[in-house]
């Protein structure tokens, strides 16, 4: 998960709330110490983590709870709303044709973001094309051509032109016709003149609607300082927040920038394109307080199933074969690492203070994902069709094949049968609404091999 450990520590503060017979001041007092911490540790302003300490006593003490409501979850609210007030709004992304030009220091993500927020639009259904303004750093071309490939996307460049803003004027007119239109630039080590005139000149020759700047979430506190002053020399629409997946100082970087008033557009969580989110406040602080973020989970389901092959018809008719199991496990995968879909699920639904699945059991579950794949794909289409013609016979040549044990293999097709039952059940009581409301929850199967599987 993005800021484990802080996400960690809070929910901890917030467990020990929930535990409490009632709410003192020695109790919030003590829970707002644990919090103090956790956001120190994370890098967040001492006055910043003061001022919030001091309403979160103070209104907790004071304020009643809404009728009927119990006063521990009034507590908890306080504290989601304080947190939320620290990180600011994200910025207005609008999903319509556009230009965006990234700007930024060198190595702080800039070239991968431009990749991943193409994907971002691409996946919303628009067409996107990319410029590669960035001829400072040698093999940012290439890095960015590559990543554009990948991804199906069309890439203008010009390798070895040293007139940045020539191939911005050139691009632009040779990418007219898409919807989202967004630019690379080069980025330096430090905020210096030429950079600066380059990114004016650019601004002139692209006018774009969004100027994203990218920054490096490990810097921390001093995210403040550079969102500042790329503010002052280009004016800033929207801030990239990379690599929170890597740091512990995340909580300083996004705070920081949050107090110089340019609102989050995204954020990097990983290295792979899909490894990005658009930055809303109130879902991010709801899944680092462990509160579960259901909408972005249910659109993280949704798009992943759109781009597999699962035939939910056939599905809802009872027939489940071990292609859609396939094309299910394919889903998942692209839904991004277990432990971060898991974290989108509310602590609250589990009974907020109640057990958190352990590392090791994710770790087993996503390794069980992975050789279930490995195994189907040493059967043979008719096989996966109906694997009711799979015999001793077959599971020894499928064992073989895939360097899988025939228990394995066998405990898979037992999976199988029991996610097919469930999904018999389902269509039998009427499917469509139970299937929605299975999705919710965030799995899609009901059967759980070895006690491993989540969903
Ligand atoms: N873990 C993690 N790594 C990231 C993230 N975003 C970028 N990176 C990595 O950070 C490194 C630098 O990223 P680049 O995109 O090449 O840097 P850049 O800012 O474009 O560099 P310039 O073009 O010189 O300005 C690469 O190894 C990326 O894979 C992220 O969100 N998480």
């Amino acid at each position: 998960m993005v800021m484990d450990k802080l996400g960690d520590s809070l929910q901890g503060a917030l467990r020990k709330l929930i535990g409490a017979g009632r709410i003192d001041e020695n109790i919030v007092n003590e829970v707002v110490k644990d919090i103090q911490r956790a956001l120190l540790t994370s890098d967040v302003n001492v006055k910043m983590v003061m001022e919030m300490s001091k309403r979160i006593k103070e209104r907790s003490l004071k304020e009643a709870p809404a009728k009927g409501s119990d006063p521990r979850e009034h507590v908890v609210k306080i504290v989601y709303e304080e947190m939320v007030a620290i990180m600011g709004q994200g910025a207005n992304i609008e999903l319509k044709p556009q230009t965006i030009m990234m700007v930024g220091l060198q190595g702080s993500g800039k070239t991968t973001s431009v990749a991943k927020l193409a994907r971002f639009f691409q996946k919303k259904g628009l067409k996107v094309a990319v410029i590669g303004a960035d001829n400072f750093r040698p093999g940012a071309y290439q890095q960015l051509k590559t990543l554009s490939e990948k991804l199906n996307i069309f890439f203008y460049g010009e390798e070895n032109e040293k007139d940045a803003v020539g191939i911005v004027n050139r691009g632009m007119k040779e990418i007219e016709k898409y919807d989202v239109k967004i630019i690379d630039t080069a980025g330096r080590h430090a905020l210096e003149a030429d950079l600066i005139a380059e990114m004016e000149a650019i601004n002139e020759a692209a006018k774009p609607d969004q100027k994203f700047l990218v920054l490096d979430a490990a810097i921390g506190q001093l995210a403040g300082q550079q969102a500042k002053a790329f503010n002052d020399a280009v004016g800033v629409t929207g801030i990239i927040i990379t690599k929170l997946d890597g740091t512990a100082k995340g909580g300083g970087a996004l705070s920081a920038v949050s107090e110089t008033g340019a609102p989050i557009a995204f954020i990097g969580t990983g290295e792979t394109p899909d490894a990005f989110e658009k930055f809303d406040t109130d879902r991010f602080i709801s899944r680092l307080l462990g509160m579960g973020d259901l909408q972005s989970l249910l659109e993280k389901v949704q798009e992943s199933m759109k781009e597999t092959e699962l035939d939910v018809d056939n599905i809802m008719k009872g027939k489940f074969t071990l292609n859609d199991m396939y094309a299910q496990l394919e889903a998942m995968n692209k839904m991004g690492p277990l432990k971060q879909v898991m974290s989108m699920l509310p602590l609250g639904s589990m009974g907020l203070g109640g057990a958190k699945l352990s590392d090791k059991d994710l770790d087993a579950t996503s390794e069980k994902m992975k050789y279930y794949k490995v195994i189907m794909d040493s059967m043979t289409a008719a096989e996966r069709d109906d694997p009711k013609i799979i015999s001793a016979g077959r599971i020894s040549r499928i064992s073989m094949g895939s360097g899988r044990s025939s228990e394995e293999i066998r405990e898979l097709l037992k999976y199988h049968k029991t996610m097919q039952n469930a999904f018999k059940n389902f269509a039998g009581k009427g499917g469509g609404r139970n299937m929605q409301k299975m999705m919710k929850k965030g799995g899609m199967g009901g059967g759980n091999p070895g006690g491993n599987f989540p969903f």
